[in-house]
C-alpha cells in the first residue's frame, strides 16, 4: 500500500534579508505519515529555518511546501498550525499557563476545543508523557525535563498531524534526553504521527527512520542512521561526529573485524562481536 505524503517541500529557497545569502537553497523532500525522520547538520545549515517554514513562522522565497495536501501560504497557516506542533529548545520560552493543565488547555481554547473534550485531552496527552500528577503544579517549580514534557502534551493537545521537535532536548543531561526520546517514539507509534526531530548531535538519530542530512542550506546526504554511520570520514569534513559505538565499530572493522554493518547502540555491537567470537 502507498503511504500517504504528508509534508512535501519542493524546491525551497530561503533568505532572511532581501540581498542576503541563500540559507536554504533548492531544497527538496518528503515526509510520510508515521515516519520519524531526523533533520541533522552543524550549526546554521538550516534546521531550524525549514522547522520555522513548515508550520509557517517564515514564507518560502522561492518553490513551495504542501503539509496534508495544503499548500503553506497566508491564507492555510492558521489551518496549517493545527496539523504542525513544534516544540522548541527553551522550555521557559513555552509557558503560557499559570499551571500544567492551563499550559496545555491554552491551545485548546485557542482552537474553540469544547471544555469536556478539552478536560479528556488534557487528562490523555499529560499521561502519555507521565505527566499527569502535576496538573496544578506550577511550570516554574519543574525540572528542565518536565517542561519539556509539559511542552510536548500541549502541542499533542491540539492534535496535529506532524510533530517537529527542534533540538528539544538539547537542554537536557543524558538520562532526561533518552526519556523524553523514548516517551515521544511511543507517543508516535501509538498515535501514527508523522515525527521530525531536529539535531546536531547524530547520537540522538539511532532511532530514526531516514535522516536527512543539511550542510550549507542544501540536502547533504538523505539515508538512513545505519547508512549515515558508516561515513564516517565524510561527516567529519563537514562538521559532525558519528557516536562513539560507530567509531568503534569503524575502527575494528579497520583492524581486520568483519563486522557487517555499522552498530547502533553497545548491544548491537556486543552481538556482532559475540557472533565473530563463536565462528573463530
Ligand atoms: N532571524 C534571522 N535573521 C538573519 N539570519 C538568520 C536568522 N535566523 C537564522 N539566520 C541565519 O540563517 C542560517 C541558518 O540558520 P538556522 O537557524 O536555520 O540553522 P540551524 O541549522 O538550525 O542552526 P542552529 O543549530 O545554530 O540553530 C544561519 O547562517 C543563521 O545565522
Amino acid at each position: 500500500m502507498d503511504r500517504k505524503k504528508l509534508v512535501e517541500f519542493k524546491n525551497v529557497s530561503f533568505q532572511y534579508e532581501e540581498e542576503g545569502a541563500l540559507v536554504l537553497n533548492q531544497v527538496s523532500f518528503d515526509i510520510y505519515e508515521g515516519e520519524w525522520v531526523a533533520i541533522i547538520g552543524h550549526n546554521g545549515s538550516g534546521k531550524s529555518t525549514i522547522a520555522k517554514l513548515l508550520n509557517g513562522l517564515l514564507m518560502p522565497k522561492d518553490g513551495e511546501i504542501i503539509v496534508d495536501g495544503k499548500k503553506v501560504d497566508d491564507d492555510t497557516v492558521w489551518d496549517i498550525r493545527k496539523d504542525v506542533g513544534m516544540v522548541f529548545q527553551n522550555p521557559d520560552n513555552q509557558f503560557v499557563g499559570a499551571t500544567v493543565q492551563d499550559d496545555v488547555a491554552f491551545g485548546m481554547e485557542n482552537r474553540g476545543v469544547p471544555r469536556e473534550e478539552m478536560r479528556e485531552r488534557i487528562q490523555r496527552t499529560l499521561s502519555a508523557v507521565r505527566m499527569q500528577d502535576y496538573l496544578i503544579t506550577e511550570p516554574h517549580r519543574l525540572s528542565g525535563g518536565q517542561k519539556q514534557r509539559v511542552a510536548i502534551a500541549s502541542v499533542l493537545a491540539i492534535a496535529p498531524k506532524v510533530l517537529i521537535l527542534d533540538e528539544a532536548t538539547a537542554m537536557l543531561d543524558p538520562t532526561g534526553r533518552k526519556e523524553i526520546m523514548h516517551t515521544v517514539n511511543d507517543i508516535q507509534e501509538s498515535e501514527g504521527l508523522s515525527l521530525i526531530t531536529i539535531t546536531h548531535d547524530l547520537q540522538e538519530i539511532v532511532q530514526a527512520d531516514r535522516v536527512i542530512v543539511m550542510n550549507k542550506g542544501q540536502i547533504w546526504k538523505e539515508t538512513t542512521p545505519r547508512e549515515l554511520f558508516l561515513q564516517r570520514e565524510e561527516l567529519r569534513e563537514i562538521g559532525l561526529d558519528v557516536p562513539f559505538v560507530a567509531q568503534l565499530t569503524d575502527e575494528l572493522r579497520k583492524q581486520g573485524v568483519p563486522l557487517k554493518e555499522a552498530a547502533l547502540n553497545h548491544e548491537e555491537l556486543l552481538e556482532e562481536l559475540w557472533k565473530f567470537n563463536s565462528k573463530m
